[in-house]
């Protein structure tokens, strides 16, 4: 991949120093979030526990899927105190100063992007337009495969607390994929068999400052996740993630205590496109924001296809079979770009 010379500085710091905005912040007119977006009210918050003893419950799960590609999560491994401590101590890292979080840093000695560490985005052409965010980007399973020089010592507590975090975060990601695979019809395990452990689940802890331009700049351009399902700690007090329903931009509330379910490129293609990916962005505001993100996907090696009990007359099959690590190479060039990469996977 070539890369062309740009400015790498990080948003937080442009954001401290203030002064005028960079132009490779300010999006083309065209791609600019204007007026105020209605909320989506109508995405469920489903109770994990009660997914397996009530069907309603289920119904619930598979009509946020269907109709936002979004649910809630609630569950009893998530109390709110534990949330918030999860979102305290990755503020208190992007507050660090920047040579701290700097030896976490996402570039090689050669100046190369890395996979994980701590920076920017890949930028992959020049007139790219850039994000108005920081983050770090992390694997935390396998476990074996961890980089624990890149996890941060720095708040003490970070380090445990992620483990933990992404302990409890996988225990609902299998009960949530057997409850998928059972409103599908499929065998309970169908998905947990090929997103276990071994699998790579990635956390990305997002920092969006307070901007100087809401109007003009994007916090993250729209997409969406190139994972099989995305579990999002959101920020408590500032609003800022939308998705698109209907050709229409929707704000997704927080609900403190929950976590957002966010399908994926992945469980779009395995489901024949009954449940879906949905696009979303984040915009900015006038306070800043942070996300925890984590994202499960099947493992690199594998293969993956529509399931051969949700394809029929009724319903043709809509994805080719597409391998794992072909198809998270193509998303990432094509993020940068602002466009799709399940659109390669059509039949
Ligand atoms: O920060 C957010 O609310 C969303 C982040 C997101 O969409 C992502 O990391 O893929
Ligand atoms: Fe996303």
């Amino acid at each position: 991949m070539v890369e062309a010379a740009v400015d790498r500085r990080l948003v937080q710091e442009l954001a401290r120093t203030g002064g005028e905005l960079p132009a490779q912040f300010v999006q083309k007119e065209e791609n600019r979030p204007i007026g105020s977006s209605p909320r989506a009210s109508g995405v469920p918050i489903v109770d994990i526990r009660r997914l397996f003893e009530s069907d309603e419950e289920a119904l619930r799960l598979k009509s946020g899927l269907q109709t936002w590609g979004l649910c809630q999560l609630v569950s009893d491994e998530l109390s709110i105190n534990f949330l918030d401590e999860v979102r305290s101590v990755a503020k208190k890292f992007f507050y660090l100063p920047k040579e701290e979080k700097l030896k976490y840093g996402n570039l090689t000695d050669n100046g190369e992007f890395k996979l994980e560490g701590y920076g920017n985005d890949i930028v992959v052409t020049k007139d790219q337009v850039r994000d108005w965010n920081d983050r770090l980007y992390l694997l935390v399973e396998p476990e074996c495969a961890r980089s624990l020089e890149l996890w941060p010592d720095n708040p003490s507590s970070f380090r445990n607390l992620l483990h933990e975090f992404s302990t409890k975060t996988r225990k609902i990601a299998d009960n949530v994929l057997k409850a998928i695979a059972r409103v599908l019809e499929l065998e309970e395990n169908y998905f947990t068999d090929q997103i276990g452990e071994d699998s790579a689940a990635f956390v990305r802890f997002t920092y969006y400052p307070a901007s100087p331009r809401s109007d003009a700049v994007i916090g993250m351009k729209p997409h969406t996740d190139g994972s099989a399902m995305t579990l999002l700690l959101l920020d408590k007090d500032v609003d800022g993630l939308q998705v698109l329903k209907d050709g229409e931009w929707y704000a997704v509330p927080t609900v403190p205590h929950a976590l957002l379910l966010n399908l994926g490129d992945q469980m779009e293609i395995m489901s024949n496109g009954i449940l879906k990916s949905p696009m979303h962005r984040v915009v900015t505001n006038s306070q800043e924001r942070i996300s925890v993100v984590m994202f499960y996907s099947v493992n690199d090696e594998k293969y993956i296809e529509p399931a051969n009990n949700l394809v029929d007359e009724e319903r043709p099959r809509l994805y080719k079979k597409v391998l794992i690590k072909s198809y998270l190479n193509e998303l990432f060039e094509n993020f940068a770009k602002g466009k799709r990469a399940i659109d390669f996977a059509k039949v």
